[in-house]
C-alpha cells in the first residue's frame, strides 16, 4: 500500500530539497500570518517550483477570505488547498468550484465522537487531515506538535481518504503507523529545530523512521 507523506510548513530551499529527497508526496506552505511558518504567497510560488512533477504543493489556509485565496492561488499555483479553519461544507464546495482544485479539509480530533464531524464533508472534500485539538491558549489551529490518541481512528469508516497529523516525529511515527495504519501522514514541527525552522537532518531522520516502520510491517 502506498503511503502519502506531507512535509508541511516549508520556507527554505534546503527544507524543500530534503522533503523531495526523502520522497514526500506533498509539500505544504502555511498562509496563516500568526504562524512562525508563514510564507508570502510569491515566495511559496518560487519554492514550489522545485516540487513540480515530484510532489503536490499544498496551500494551507485558515478561514481565508476570497481576496487572500485569489492571491495565493495566482502567485503560488497550488495543486491542492488545505482548509484548516472552521470552513463549512458549503464553503468547501464553493472553493472547489471557484478554483477547480482538490480540497483537503482539516478536522481536529480528541475523542471518538469527533469522527462524526467528517460526515457532512463526505462527497464534498476530496481528502481529510485529522489533527489534534490545539492546546488551550495556542494561537495556532495546527502546527502545535501535539498528538491525539490514534486508536480513535479505529472507528473511522473504510475508504476515508485522510492524512494523520499532529505531533508526529521520527520517534513516534512507527507507533502511529502501527496503531492507525493511515493512508497518509503529515508532519511539521516534528522536523524542526525551533518553531518554524525546518531541519533537513530531522526531515531525513523522519523518512528513515517511516521506512524502518514499513520494513518491519512487511517482514
Ligand atoms: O503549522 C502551522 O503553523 C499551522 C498554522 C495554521 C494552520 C495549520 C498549521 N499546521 C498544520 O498542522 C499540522 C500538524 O502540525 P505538527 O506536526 O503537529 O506541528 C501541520 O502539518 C499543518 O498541516
Amino acid at each position: 500500500m502506498t503511503l502519502d507523506i506531507k512535509i508541511c510548513g516549508l520556507k527554505t530551499d534546503a527544507a524543500m530539497a530534503a522533503a523531495l529527497a526523502g520522497g514526500a508526496s506533498h509539500v505544504g506552505f502555511i498562509f496563516f500570518p500568526k504562524s512562525p511558518r508563514y510564507v508570502e504567497p510569491a515566495e511559496a510560488g518560487r519554492l514550489r517550483e522545485a516540487a513540480r512533477d515530484k510532489a503536490l504543493a499544498v496551500a494551507v489556509t485558515v478561514d481565508a477570505d476570497d481576496a487572500f485565496l485569489d492571491e495565493i492561488v495566482a502567485r503560488m499555483q497550488p495543486d491542492m488547498l488545505q482548509l484548516h479553519g472552521s470552513e463549512t461544507p458549503e464553503r468547501v464546495a464553493e472553493l472547489k468550484a471557484c478554483y477547480g482544485l482538490p480540497v483537503m479539509k482539516a478536522l481536529s480530533i480528541s475523542e471518538p465522537a469527533d469522527l462524526q464531524r467528517i460526515k457532512p464533508y463526505i462527497g464534498v472534500a476530496d481528502h481529510f487531515l485529522l489533527d489534534s485539538k490545539p492546546p488551550m491558549g495556542s494561537q495556532l489551529p495546527g502546527g502545535n506538535g501535539v498528538a491525539f490518541d490514534w486508536r480513535i481512528l479505529a472507528g473511522l469508516d473504510d475508504g476515508v481518504e485522510y492524512m494523520l497529523s499532529g505531533g508526529l516525529n521520527a520517534a513516534n511515527i512507527g507507533d502511529a503507523l502501527r496503531q492507525a495504519n493511515p493512508p497518509g501522514i503529515d508532519v511539521s514541527s516534528g522536523v524542526e529545530s525551533a518553531p518554524g525552522v525546518k531541519d533537513p537532518a530531522l526531515i531525513e531522520q523522519f523518512f528513515r523512521a517511516v521506512g524502518a516502520a514499513r520494513d518491519d510491517r512487511a517482514a
